[in-house]
């Protein structure tokens, strides 16, 4: 009997897209993130990928010092493997971006792999009422707005970091992402195994279909053959879709409330640490175990 195939499961816990006035349950404070990030790492989350917020208004907040609030107690309480953000606010430049990483050093660091629309305005039709003023302009203003990662800009992170030995979690919303990081890879700039995390759902870039997500597979093992460690992630409703679609195709999963705010139709989820719970039911319901961190580590190669 073939042993259980171990799959990862990365949390995302609040991110910078989603706001306040959308979730109650939206980790805005250091005592919230630290409270979710420990509750997902105990329901399965061999990695924590994390975003600072302003604790008063919720805004993304891109300081060294806005994540010295929570790290700490987050690596003291959890051996789950840290992923701090190099994306922070897509409005947001590359230099205030990378700050975090290149000051914490962390095992994964999410690295976006091209420049995409990135269409927030549709939140608009559903979300009518803000606590805060830079909530909606976030959202109205996403009409305009282009996630930035530039050749360059991806280069100055790859070339920021490298001395920390900070491994990869490797953004790609779409094909063309794929091709950008093979470009990367034969320049010697990234090396395998390369953790890939295919995003799914986000307006700008590649949509949810079975389809788009067989096109992605097929593409990152023609470029990459054995050398790539794939995760998908699905944003909003298509979550968990797309977790237990990849899931069956060999992929590892993000979850978490910076990717969605819902457990299901119409419902919010009351923690990450419940939508960790679920893929993990959906997982082990398909004859799969769950990575803990130290094999999560095994298998990235991470520097522990
Ligand atoms: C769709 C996700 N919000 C992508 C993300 O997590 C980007 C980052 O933090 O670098
Ligand atoms: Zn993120």
């Amino acid at each position: 009997m073939a042993k259980p195939r171990k799959v990862i499961v990365t949390c995302a816990c609040t991110g910078a897209i989603h706001t306040p006035s959308m979730s109650p349950y939206l980790p805005v404070t250091p005592e919230e993130i630290i409270a979710d990030a420990i509750g997902a790492a105990e329901a399965g989350a061999a990695i924590l990928h994390l975003h600072a917020r302003n604790p008063e208004t919720g805004k993304p907040d891109q300081t060294p010092e806005g994540f010295a609030r929570f790290l700490p107690q987050i690596k003291q309480q959890t051996s789950s493997a840290i992923n701090i953000t190099t994306g922070g606010s897509p409005y947001m430049r590359v230099e205030e971006r990378v700050l975090p990483a290149a000051t914490f050093k962390p095992e994964v660091a999410s690295l976006n792999m091209g420049s995409i629309n990135f269409g927030l305005f549709p939140m608009l039709d559903r979300y009518k009422e803000f606590k805060h003023d830079w909530e909606r302009e976030a959202l109205e203003g996403s009409r305009d707005l282009v996630f930035r990662n530039s050749f360059k800009d991806i280069e100055y992170i790859l070339t920021t970091c490298y001395e920390n030995e900070t491994r990869f979690e490797f953004e790609c919303y779409d094909i063309a992402h794929l091709y950008n990081l093979k470009h990367f890879l034969d320049r010697g700039l990234v090396k395998p195994p390369l953790f890939i995390q295919s995003v799914f759902g986000i307006l700008g870039g590649i949509g949810t279909h079975p389809e788009d997500v067989m096109h992605m597979k097929r593409t990152a093992d023609r470029l990459f053959g054995d050398q790539y460690r794939w995760s998908v992630l699905g944003a909003g409703a298509a979550q968990l879709r797309i977790a237990a679609m990849a899931a069956s195709m060999g992929a590892n999963v993000r979850v978490g409330l910076e990717d969605s705010l819902w457990i299901g139709p119409g419902e919010l989820a009351k923690s990450s640490a419940e939508q960790v719970r679920m893929a993990r039911q959906i997982l082990e319901g398909m004859g799969l175990e769950l990575a803990t961190p130290d094999e999560a580590r095994e298998i990235l190669e991470l520097k522990g």
